[in-house]
């Protein structure tokens, strides 16, 4: 039976020109490694959906879906999930209350365009650096 592709959401939210990047706790494999905020689609839920509830849980900051950034990148499903095709999707969204919290993260950092490349990203996101560097200030950032 064809199995329905798992679809995982990540959050680009960017403030000053900078981006927003989480790191991961858990699982052990994939622990120290960065990502946009986000997660699996429930059943039954729009991707747009999901994205404004895992900031909730995991930022605890309100946001509005905008649109996305680039299209789904393929990746190996994660856990017992591994024999469905898992996706990728990035959406961009607008920051509208509250300010974002490590509530499930071991840190969050706010990255300018040249601090993006320096960080150990999952490798399902690397693709879409190209596509957000371009809407961030250039530079280091001085306060991480
Ligand atoms: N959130 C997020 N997950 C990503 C990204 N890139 C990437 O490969 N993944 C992978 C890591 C995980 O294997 C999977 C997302 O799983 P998750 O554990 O964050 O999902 P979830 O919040 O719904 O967690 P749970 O309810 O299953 O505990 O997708 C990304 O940028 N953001």
């Amino acid at each position: 039976m064809e199995q329905q592709t798992l679809v995982v959401v990540g959050a680009v939210v960017i403030r000053d020109g900078r981006v927003l990047a989480a790191q991961r706790a858990d699982p052990p494999t994939l622990r120290g490694r960065w990502e946009f905020p986000g997660g699996k689609v429930d059943p039954g839920e729009s991707s747009a959906d999901a994205v404004v509830r895992e900031c909730e849980e995991e930022l605890g900051v309100t946001v509005r879906a905008l649109h996305r950034i680039g299209g789904d990148a393929s990746f190996p499903a994660p856990g017992r999930s591994h024999t469905r095709p898992a996706v990728l999707r990035l959406w961009r969204v607008e920051l509208l209350d509250g300010e974002p919290e490590a509530l499930e993260h071991l840190s969050l950092r706010w990255l300018t365009a040249d601090d993006l490349r320096t960080l150990a990203w999952l490798p399902a996101d690397v693709p879409f650096l190209d596509q957000i560097a371009p809407l961030l200030a250039p530079g280091t950032a001085t306060h991480p």
